[in-house]
């Protein structure tokens, strides 16, 4: 592993530029040497960082103790690099109410490489910039210097008893860009000082500011967890009583997230509405599993000019684990997205259900940029039934399935966000709301579907799954049109093609013969997908459509077009309004469907349009012939005999009546005998058969 803990802002331009190295770098003349007077020896170069570091810390703690004049209190830390919590408790640098929490409470007794490297440095009160890998305990790294720092100072604090405060008592604020994280962060909180005097408190958007502030008011505050539009919020109200101005400690986790341009004002403006840091002399910690570059040069607005910049992950290298195997599964088309994600479920699900070695219970996230397709998605798996009929229990049986985004009320949230924690098994469709910093227990999977916004999400979303000492899988699903701009995005990720789900390859568009496990899984989610109202598709689409990028518009199209038709059967693709067509520069590419939606909502495909199949498009369905999945079909449309599958391509249908269907309606092809063997009856040839696409290599 990597290290690189250097001091000041040319180090870190430094080691963003260098290339990647298997040494610690040294620290040659940290600043604050020339200000202690201290006078370098050689040091072999092994261990030479170490002993500057730790000469230079001691030196440092008596620096700064005479500095703010505090007094010895009896538990004046001694700095050491110790890798152990007890450690700490033995060379008294954190408070034994703390440690015993950590340790008898939380079960953690070696500290992980990021929380050895920012413990030891955030004791001594040096600003950090921390960056490590998802999942490695970058939250115990930075609340325990924070609380650490208030008892050296305000030792009384230290006992329960001591329990009284104001609400402008706070010490630290603590900024998470989601609330989700702030909850957690603030539930961790409370945990660690639970043994102690100090009170925590949250400023989370979406809950009542009333009852946040009668409870402050009630309880007091030391350290306040929160959003950053709920802290100005608070800090800036002056009815609030909420007031900061004995501050010491700062901290922003998921900084780069929070430094950019989506949080970055916000942050300008909590940060003037704090004491000024040359009157009240403050340590400002930055986390985050990515830096990007971009982002560093902000860094220095928020730091003291000595900062250390703590990276535990490999320069130039990207911060997922090895212990999650990332792969990706590339589709002809986004119509195979939801069949290749109930392929890969089940499949998980039946591992497990048979003990193969290494199965867990299936607990995924599934990520999609969108709130539109998170909702879709969502109704799509949770209307799943197995065939059979209405009443069949559910494929996914016993996975509980729920859906997380930002347009839920916050009980919502809240609630989902319990159930999914502290369910065994479970999918958990979700926006990027849950992508940063969420610590839900065991995730076996983390699945994204289309294109991330970045590399750097993409890595927070894996970060979901093999966390701690736990182990993970990581897929990524994306059809062909988005493939470019994934090699591109995703280049320096360990990411491998997979080509074990058959429902993935399957090429809608052309007649084909299919496996009765892939027809079967495609009928269920064509069944599933025509209960969801037109409107929810019609969001779904026009949610991607804003994700098109300019050069791409005539594949994004394509791809978006061939979804409506061959996914859910529409035979015209929703209509774009004249002026977001034209906004998105799209009224000369062809397929576009300008003009104005119809308002009503035509839910079961019905005879012009929604359902999964329509009236003379293929779909799965009906009679072979004229069916389309839905319209006057109504009996048993979807191979609810289980041998009589096939897909329909231009005419057939997804056949009801046992051999006649098949895939692809002229060609006969997959189905008709139970056996689903490949090219059943009159299977093969140009239309019929099963062709298996070649998948480029990621
Ligand atoms: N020293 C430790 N030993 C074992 N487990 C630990 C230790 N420290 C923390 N953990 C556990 O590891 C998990 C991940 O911790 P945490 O959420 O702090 O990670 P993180 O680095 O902040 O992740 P992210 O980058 O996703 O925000 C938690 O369940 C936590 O309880």
């Amino acid at each position: 592993m990597f290290n690189v803990c250097r001091r000041g802002p040319a180090s870190i331009s430094r080691a963003l530029s260098s290339a990647a190295s298997t040494t610690r770098i040294l620290s040659t003349r940290p600043a604050s040497l020339s200000l202690i007077n201290q006078t370098t020896t050689r040091i072999p170069t092994e261990t030479r960082w170490l002993h500057i570091s730790s000469a230079l810390r001691n030196q440092q703690a008596g620096y700064r103790t005479e500095e703010r004049g505090e007094e010895n209190l009896g538990f004046q830390h001694q700095p050491r690099d110790v890798t152990k919590f007890q450690e700490l408790l033995d060379h008294n640098m954190v408070h034994p109410n703390v440690i015993e929490t950590i340790t008898k409470g939380m079960g953690h007794h070696t500290m992980t490489e990021v929380q050895t490297m920012t413990i030891n440095q955030g004791l001594l009160g040096t600003d950090i910039v921390a960056q490590a890998r998802t999942g490695t305990g970058k939250t115990l790294g930075f609340l325990i210097p924070t609380i650490q720092n208030i008892l050296r100072v305000n030792p009384e604090l230290a006992h329960r008893r001591n329990a009284r405060a104001r609400p402008s008592d706070i010490r630290a604020i603590i900024i998470s860009p989601t609330r989700e994280l702030a909850e957690q962060i603030g539930v961790e909180a409370k945990k660690l000082c639970q043994n102690t005097g100090l009170k925590v408190q949250m400023a989370v958007g979406g809950n009542s500011k009333r009852m946040m502030l009668q409870q402050t008011l009630r309880e007091g505050c030391h350290i306040l967890v929160g959003t950053p539009g709920r802290l100005q919020d608070l800090l800036s109200d002056e009815y609030s009583d909420i007031r900061a101005p004995k501050l010491t400690t700062l901290v922003l986790d998921e900084a780069d997230r929070l430094l950019d341009d989506g949080f970055s004002r916000e942050i300008e403006r909590i940060i003037d509405l704090l004491p000024n840091r040359e009157h009240v002399d403050r340590q400002t910690l930055l986390f985050s599993a990515t830096m990007p570059k971009e982002v560093m040069h902000l860094v220095r607005d928020t730091l003291k000019p000595d900062f250390e910049f703590v990276q535990a992950v490999k320069e130039g290298d990207v911060a997922t684990h090895e212990k999650v195997p990332q792969s990706i599964i590339i589709t002809p088309g986004i119509e195979n997205f939801m069949p290749a994600l109930l392929e890969l479920a089940k499949r998980e699900i039946a591992r497990y259900d048979a003990r193969e070695p290494g199965a867990k219970p299936f607990k995924a996230i599934v990520y999609f940029t969108q709130t539109a397709n998170v909702t879709l998605a969502h109704d799509i798996f949770a209307g799943l039934r197995a065939s059979g009929g209405l009443f069949g229990k559910h494929p996914l049986h016993p996975a509980s399935i729920s859906c997380m985004h930002g347009q839920l009320t916050q009980e919502g949230r809240t609630r989902v966000s319990e159930r999914f924690r502290r369910a065994e098994s479970a999918i958990l469709f979700s926006s990027d709301v849950t992508a940063r910093g969420m610590d839900f227990p065991n995730v076996s999977h983390v699945v994204q579907i289309g294109l991330p916004p970045s590399a750097e999400q993409y890595v927070h979303r894996i970060g979901r799954t093999g966390r701690g000492d736990k182990t993970g899988e990581g897929f990524i699903i994306v059809d062909k049109s988005q493939l470019q701009a994934a090699r591109k995005m995703l280049r320096r990720l360990p990411i491998t093609p997979d080509k074990s789900l058959e429902s993935a390859a399957v090429d809608m568009t052309k007649d084909a013969q299919l496996p009765k496990s892939v027809a079967e899984t495609l009928s269920q989610v064509g069944e599933a997908t025509k209960m969801v109202p037109r409107r929810s598709k019609v969001a779904a689409y026009m949610a991607y459509l804003g994700q098109i990028q300019k050069g791409d518009a005539r594949d994004g199209i394509q791809a978006l077009n061939q979804w409506s038709r061959y996914g859910w059967g529409l035979e015209q693709p929703p209509m774009i309004a004249p002026t977001l067509a034209q906004k998105l520069g799209l009224t000369k590419i062809p397929g576009v469907n300008v003009g104005r939606e119809p308002r009503e909502d035509d839910d079961f495909g019905g005879r012009s349009s929604g359902g999964f199949g329509g009236r003379s498009s293929g779909g799965f369905g009906g009679r072979g012939g004229s069916g389309g999945f839905g319209d006057r079909g109504g009996r048993g449309e979807f191979s609810d005999r289980g041998s009589s599958g096939g897909y329909g391509g231009r005419s057939g249908g997804f056949g009801d009546r046992g051999s006649s269907g098949g895939f692809g309606g002229r060609g006969g092809g997959f189905g008709g005998r139970p056996s689903g063997s490949f090219g059943g009856r009159g299977g093969g040839g140009d239309r019929g058969g099963y062709r298996q696409r070649d998948t480029p290599s990621f």
